[in-house]
């Protein structure tokens, strides 16, 4: 379980988060929503310490993590599939993936479900990765994170920009990691519709603070309405 209390987060003297406090428990997706530049995005990087700063309590499986360096959370069980998916272009397919394992300090091999999930990766393991479509290269971002070999997956956002026929091999992937791998995931999302289907619970953030949480089947159309509609 990956638990927040009182999470506080700046970038330089500017606070990005107020007082944040969520549970993402184990197996279960956590869906994080809100317009945009409300603190999404920051509290995934604030769950890494990629903030300049933070205070409050960032606990995983009972453990403090919140005072450590990001590297020391990725190996304590925590991996990050940005927005944007920062793939390196010049790297191949499988660099690309294998970088997740360096970040870890773990095993550095192709994680068993690639293949599975993502056949289109393994079989073209050579290719450099600049060359993937928008979709494929989301597929690979997911890749590298799993090569952590994570507890905790962070999601950025993931079918943000790509092509509506990918979405939904994204969003299967997606549930799928989670049913199949029994991973726990923090998943930022615009799409409310996705975020019913596949999460559990939810967090709403407006101005960097929870302004509602709980079971997803507890979120109104009046709290979407309220915190997400332009
Ligand atoms: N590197 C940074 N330096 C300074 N301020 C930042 C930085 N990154 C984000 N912010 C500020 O922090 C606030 C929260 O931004 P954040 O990117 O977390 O929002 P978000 O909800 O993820 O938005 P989006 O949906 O657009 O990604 C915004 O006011 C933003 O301007």
């Amino acid at each position: 379980m990956l638990t927040l209390s009182k999470v506080d987060s700046f970038y330089g003297r500017s606070q990005a988060l107020h007082g944040v406090s969520a549970a993402a428990r184990d197996g279960t997706i956590m869906a994080v929503l809100g317009r945009n530049g409300v603190g999404k995005t920051t509290l995934l990087r604030t769950i890494l310490g990629l903030t300049d700063r933070s205070q409050g309590a960032i606990a995983l499986d009972g453990e403090e993590i919140g005072g450590l360096a990001t590297h020391a959370r990725a190996r304590a069980g925590i991996a990050y599939v940005p927005q944007g998916r920062m793939i390196i272009p010049d790297f191949t397919i499988r660099e690309n993936i294998l970088m997740g394992g360096f970040a870890a300090g773990g095993a550095r091999r192709i994680p068993e479900i690639v293949p599975v999930l993502f056949p289109y990766l393994m079989e073209n393991l050579d290719r450099p990765g600049g060359v993937l479509s928008g979709g494929q290269q989301q597929q690979l971002a997911i890749a590298r994170a799993l090569a952590c070999e994570p507890k905790v997956l962070l999601m950025d956002e993931p079918t943000e920009g790509i092509q509506p026929n990918i979405v939904e091999q994204i969003e299967n992937s997606i549930i799928r990691l989670n049913t199949e791998l029994g991973l726990t995931i923090l998943l930022v999302e615009q799409n409310v519709g996705f975020a019913r289907r596949a999460a559990q619970d939810f967090v709403m953030l407006e101005n960097g603070r929870s302004v509602a949480s709980g079971p997803i089947d507890t979120l109104t159309d009046d709290t979407v309405a309220k915190h997400m509609a332009i």
